[in-house]
């Protein structure tokens, strides 16, 4: 990298995670490192919390864009980094500082010399939830400068540095929030009698919902139902009046995401009726499949082929991305960079190699002067 140290970018980056749209930090740090880049070729637009950096070609038929993510996660930081997030119950656990930090370096080396085509670089806001991807690609700033063809990466903890591996088709899952509100009545631990008790409705909903994966889809269909977060109560002696259940659905098949809701929607009322209680549901950000245009992916592996970045077939996985909403209207794909981490995305001690960093940059603009 031509302008600063990607392991010193990364790790200022790690420590100003932010949640989605209140990425207001992390936009003044790209900006200042993108104006130090900046040349006559280069336009920069804000959207939101968000960027785009445009760089003008020598002589373009085309426009090819690069996005990468922005937001942190609502994670509590375990590690003993001496760069770990300074804000408190924020972690970039999902790999987002490394997504920029790759981005600021394959935009510096493409504006050093730039391609005869158009390049956008896209910086956006709010992947984690409620979704950036959507409101952005409508937004007059995108469409001024929307690309012919677009492409991503993900870091992939259980592959080894060096490696990226994607896919033709199917690489990620449909996915839709779920959030539901139980609303009860409270009273004395010693008088259920007298009570409705929302802890114990919540628990056996968390329960029964498992089977409408296992027993109302097709099992060649794939699909997941995850309670991630359940709340209930305030004091050990005292029956619950309201639960929260926080979670969310994946399926392989975009039909199927009805299908479950159709069935989750038809349990919730036989619940409101067994446990005499009001439930109400919220599906908050949906995100679209994320489906790989065969060509991109074959001239992404080919671009490889003369460089000491490995290229390995990927498995569709269960992960969502609201890249997937970009790829619905533009085509192109994405990538997992091998980063190999003990702990896996989401978890509190991820801790991704640094050198993967350099593999990722390199990936990124072999693959983009791959079109010249
Ligand atoms: C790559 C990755 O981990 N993406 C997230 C996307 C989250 C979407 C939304 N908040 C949801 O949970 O449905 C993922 O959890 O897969």
């Amino acid at each position: 990298m031509t302008a600063f140290d990607l392991q010193t970018v990364r790790r200022e980056l790690h420590q100003i995670p932010e949640l989605g749209f209140e990425e207001q930090k992390t936009q003044s740090y790209l900006l200042a490192k993108i104006q130090e880049m900046v040349t006559d070729r280069v336009e920069v637009k804000t959207w939101r919390t968000g960027i785009l950096v445009h760089i003008a070609g020598t002589d373009p038929s085309k426009r090819i864009g690069f996005r990468s993510d922005i937001d942190g996660l609502p994670i509590l930081e375990d590690t003993d980094f001496d760069f770990a997030s300074t804000h408190a119950g924020r972690m970039h656990a999902c790999g987002h500082d490394f997504h920029m930090t790759i981005a600021l370096a394959a935009l510096s080396r493409l504006i050093a010399e730039p391609l005869k085509d158009d390049v956008l670089f896209i910086f956006q806001p709010a992947e984690e939830g409620p979704g950036g991807a959507k409101p952005m690609i409508a937004s007059e700033e995108f469409r001024t400068w929307k690309p012919d063809t677009i492409f991503a990466l993900h870091i992939a903890p259980e592959l080894p540095v060096g490696e990226v591996s994607s896919k033709p088709g199917l690489l990620f899952a449909n996915t839709s929030e779920l959030f539901l509100d139980f609303k009860g009545l409270g009273g004395h631990a010693a008088y259920p009698h007298l009570a409705k008790d929302m802890t114990v409705a919540a628990s056996n909903f968390v329960v029964q919902a498992q089977q409408i994966v296992s027993r109302r889809l097709n099992p060649l269909d794939g699909s997941v139902l995850t309670i991630g977060k359940m709340e209930s109560g305030f004091v050990q002696n005292a029956i619950a009046e309201t639960a929260r259940l926080e979670g969310t659905i994946r399926t392989t098949e975009a039909s199927s995401i009805v299908l479950v809701k159709e069935e989750l929607e038809k349990l919730l009322k036989g619940f409101e009726i067994a446990y005499d209680c009001e439930i109400n549901v919220d599906y908050g950000a949906n995100y679209y499949q994320v489906v790989n245009e065969e060509m991109y992916v074959e001239q992404f592996k080919n671009s490889l082929e003369h460089t000491d970045v490995t290229y390995v077939q990927a498995a569709a996985a269960m992960t969502g991305e609201d890249f997937g909403d970009m790829l619905k209207e533009i085509p192109g794909f994405m990538f997992w960079l091998g980063v190999n981490s003990p702990y896996g995305l989401h978890h509190a001690k991820l801790n991704p190699d640094e050198a993967a960093l350099s593999v990722g940059a390199d990936a990124v603009e072999t693959f983009i002067r791959s079109f010249d």
